[in-house]
């Protein structure tokens, strides 16, 4: 027998008739015994996510504007539900508990993460097994930061008691019980940690496309799926934009050797994407195994003559990012140039006075600041075995005439990354993924 712990994203909860999936893929596996929703999401390109209704709620409440409309919004989202997969609950009273919490000044983080708590309610209702709230078993120290030991000694407690069960993902507590979350997408981190906890052979992760593929459907029309995928290359590609599965929901797993398997809700049949330790040498149809994307970017370019030689440069330029809580992404470098690639959040309201910390402490010939830039990653543990691939990819990008403006390799040689300008960001993507996907 193999353990298997599913995760079902909001797009696979996203109203009666995807339930109605999920609990026929449930039901043809008994080995699936620990389950994770995430609360219901769009249900067509038009639709909101309960969270971001959510997240609304608390915005409106909060600076005492009327929430009656979006609060029916959400009711009824739980109601439909229901009513489609024949699921007789009373929720009213869950929903008086909600709106009085909102009335009694509720966190934000609170009301958030009653999305996959009803969700969850109703999906052990339905598959008639325990529920389990993620709140007595997911153990935060901190916001968002959490307690491992205790999470894990909870989990196995839970496991004892409940040979399957539904846990919400999303949210867990803090030391005095009150709600906290992950960030965004973090149900996929609940479904790992539970994996772990419950020492999984294996963990799920459905959602709505065959896989992990080898671009972003937006932009790419059926991009090839990749079949294997290393937790390297992963974390390269769920960082850089690949949001299918959150970047973080490998650490959990990793130390333990726990795959995971992507699958489609709306395609059960299908094979989906494995993560493993490492990929074997030669397994993955491509030169490359992926490309993904960010846009949002900022280059502080700072230039010195013989910078080099001043031991001490480095050391300042950084000081004053520490000083001001700024993260930098990557530090291309010559030898009398600098730049530093940080996101445009992290930026914010700091530009000015960066800028002039960095003149003032480090004194360069020139200081600047680029906007509107966007990276790509091209990732891929087979690439240094071939030679050429850096080539291929400024080759394409010279035919698509999308300017370079920077180019960075990891050392490992998993990852090229290349910053355009975002008004080239499509084309470039689509570049790179024809060089190396031709038929
Ligand atoms: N490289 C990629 N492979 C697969 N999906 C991707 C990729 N990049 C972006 N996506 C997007 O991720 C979506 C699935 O993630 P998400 O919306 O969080 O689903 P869920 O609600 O199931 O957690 C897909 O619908 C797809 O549009
Ligand atoms: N519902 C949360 C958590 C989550 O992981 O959702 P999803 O599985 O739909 O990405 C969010 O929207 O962030």
């Amino acid at each position: 027998m193999t353990l298997v712990v599913a995760k079902f994203g909001g797009t696979s909860l996203a109203n009666g008739g995807q339930f109605k999936k999920v609990y026929d893929i449930i039901q043809a596996d008994p080995n699936k015994k620990y389950i994770v929703p995430s609360a219901p999401g769009k249900e067509n390109d038009q639709d909101t996510k309960i969270t971001d209704l959510l997240y609304l709620l608390y915005d409106l409440a909060s600076h005492g504007i009327s929430y009656n409309e979006v609060f029916s919004m959400f009711k009824n989202r739980y109601l439909d539900i229901c009513r489609e997969i024949g699921v007789e609950m009373d929720l009213q009273d869950y929903f008086d508990e909600i709106r009085q919490a909102i009335e009694e000044k509720a966190s934000k983080e609170y009301l958030s993460s009653r999305g996959e708590y009803l969700n969850g309610l109703i999906l052990a209702k339905y598959l008639d097994i325990p529920f389990v709230d993620a709140k007595n078993v997911m153990l935060f120290k901190a916001p968002h930061i959490l307690d491992e030991q205790r999470t894990y000694k909870a989990l196995a407690e839970m496991k004892k008691s409940f040979d399957s069960a539904v846990i919400p993902g999303f949210y867990g507590s803090l030391p005095d019980g009150s709600i906290t979350t992950f960030s965004r997408g973090g149900g996929d981190l609940s479904g790992a940690i539970v994996a772990r906890g419950v020492g999984a052979d294996l963990y799920e992760n459905w959602t709505d496309v065959s896989g992990f593929l080898a671009a972003d459907p937006k932009i790419i029309q059926n991009p090839r799926r990749i079949k294997e995928i290393s937790y390297r290359e992963l974390r390269e590609l769920s960082y850089m934009g690949a949001s299918i599965l959150h970047e973080e929901a490998i650490f959990p797993v990793i130390s333990q050797g726990i795959p995971i398997s992507i699958k489609n809700t709306n395609a059960p049949e299908e094979e989906g994407t494995r993560i493993v330790p490492s990929s074997r040498e030669g397994d993955q149809d491509g030169e490359i195994t992926g490309i993904a994307g960010r846009q949002g970017f900022s280059v502080i370019n700072i230039d010195k003559v013989q910078m080099n030689r001043d031991l001490s440069f480095s050391r300042k330029v950084f000081s004053i990012l520490e000083a001001n809580d700024i993260y930098v992404e990557h530090i291309p470098s010559s030898i009398d140039s600098l730049s530093l690639i940080v996101s445009d959040d992290q930026l914010q309201g700091k530009k000015k006075r960066i800028t002039s910390e960095i003149k003032a402490l480090c004194n360069p010939d020139n200081i600047s600041v680029e906007t509107d830039i966007s990276l790509i990653a091209v990732v891929g543990q087979n690439m240094r075995n071939h030679i050429g691939t850096s080539a291929k990819v400024f080759t394409a990008l010279a035919q698509a005439k999308v300017n370079v403006e920077m180019i960075t390799q990891g050392s490992s040689e998993l990852n090229i990354i290349v910053g355009v300008d975002t008004a080239d960001y499509d084309t470039a993507i689509k570049a790179i993924y024809r060089a190396f996907n031709r038929g």
